[in-house]
C-alpha cells in the first residue's frame, strides 16, 4: 500500500479531531482502529486503566518506552499538570515523525519530550541529558522482550527509586513472561494485575502495575 498504517492513523486524526483537543485525538484514533484498521495502541479499555494510574500517581516525570503513533503519550500528557512532562522514546524515525504530528495536533507538545533513539542507548543518558532524578511513572509498551532488560537498566541507572510505579502493557498478549516473573517474585516490587482486553478485541490482555519498594 502507498501509505503506512501510522500515516493513515495520522490522516484520521487530521480529518476527525480538533486541533488542541486531546480527547478528540484519542477518540479519532480509537474509532479508526476499531472500525477501519486494528493498530497496537493501548486503546480505550486499557487506556482508561492507564488514566486511573496516572491520576493516582500524579507524576511529575513520566517515561514512556515505545511511542508508536503517540496515542498513549497523548493519554498520559493530557492528565499532567503544568510543569510535569512525559519523556517518550521511539527508535523508528517514521513512527517518531507521525507521533510528533499527533502530539502537536493534540496541543500537548509542551508536556512531551519525544526522544528518537533506542531505550538501551537513551536510558543511561537520562540523568545527565534531561536532568531527571528518578521517574515517578514508567509506561512500558515497546518490544516485549525488552521490558525486563530495560527495567534492570533503569534500576542500575538509579532512575527507579522508592515509590516509582512501573505500568506494563501486554503482559498477557503478546505476553512478557520473564518481566512478569521478575516483578511478581522480587521482594522489591509490589505488583498488581489489571485484567482487561487486547485493544479493540475480546481477547484477554492486561496491565501490570509494580511499585518499587526501595532497596
Ligand atoms: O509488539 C507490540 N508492541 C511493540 C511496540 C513497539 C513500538 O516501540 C518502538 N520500540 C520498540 N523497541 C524500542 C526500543 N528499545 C528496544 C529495542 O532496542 N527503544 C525505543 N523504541 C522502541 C517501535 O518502533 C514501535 O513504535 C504490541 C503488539 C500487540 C499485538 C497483540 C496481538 C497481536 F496478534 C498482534 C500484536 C499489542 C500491543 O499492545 C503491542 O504493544
Ligand atoms: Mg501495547
Amino acid at each position: 500500500t502507498r501509505t503506512s498504517r501510522p500515516q493513515r492513523i495520522l490522516k484520521a486524526v487530521q480529518r476527525k479531531a480538533t486541533v488542541g483537543d486531546p480527547q478528540s485525538v484519542i477518540t479519532a484514533i480509537d474509532h479508526f482502529c476499531r472500525h477501519r484498521e486494528w493498530a497496537m495502541n493501548v486503546g480505550d479499555e486499557k487506556g482508561s486503566i492507564l488514566d486511573s494510574v496516572v491520576n493516582e500517581v500524579s507524576p511529575v516525570t513520566v517515561l514512556e518506552l515505545g511511542t508508536y503513533c503517540g496515542y498513549s503519550t497523548v493519554r498520559i500528557a493530557r492528565l499532567l499538570p503544568p510543569g510535569a512532562c512525559v519523556i517518550t522514546l521511539e527508535f523508528n524515525p517514521d513512527y517518531a515523525a507521525i507521533a510528533r504530528q499527533v502530539i502537536k495536533w493534540s496541543g500537548l507538545e509542551d508536556k512531551v519530550q519525544l526522544v528518537e533513539g533506542a531505550s538501551g542507548d537513551c536510558i543511561p543518558w537520562m540523568k545527565e541529558h534531561f536532568g531527571v532524578q528518578a521517574f515517578d511513572l514508567v509506561f512500558l509498551d515497546h518490544w516485549k522482550e525488552r521490558y525486563l532488560p530495560d527495567t534492570k537498566l533503569l534500576e542500575e541507572c538509579g532512575l527507579i527509586q522508592k515509590g516509582t510505579v512501573l505500568l506494563a502493557d501486554n503482559v498477557i498478549c503478546p505476553g512478557t513472561p520473564d518481566y512478569l516473573e521478575y516483578v511478581r517474585n522480587s521482594p522489591r516490587y509490589n505488583s498488581h494485575y489489571y485484567r482487561s482486553h487486547l485493544e479493540y478485541t475480546k481477547a484477554e490482555d492486561g496491565l501490570e502495575k509494580s511499585v518499587f519498594l526501595g532497596y
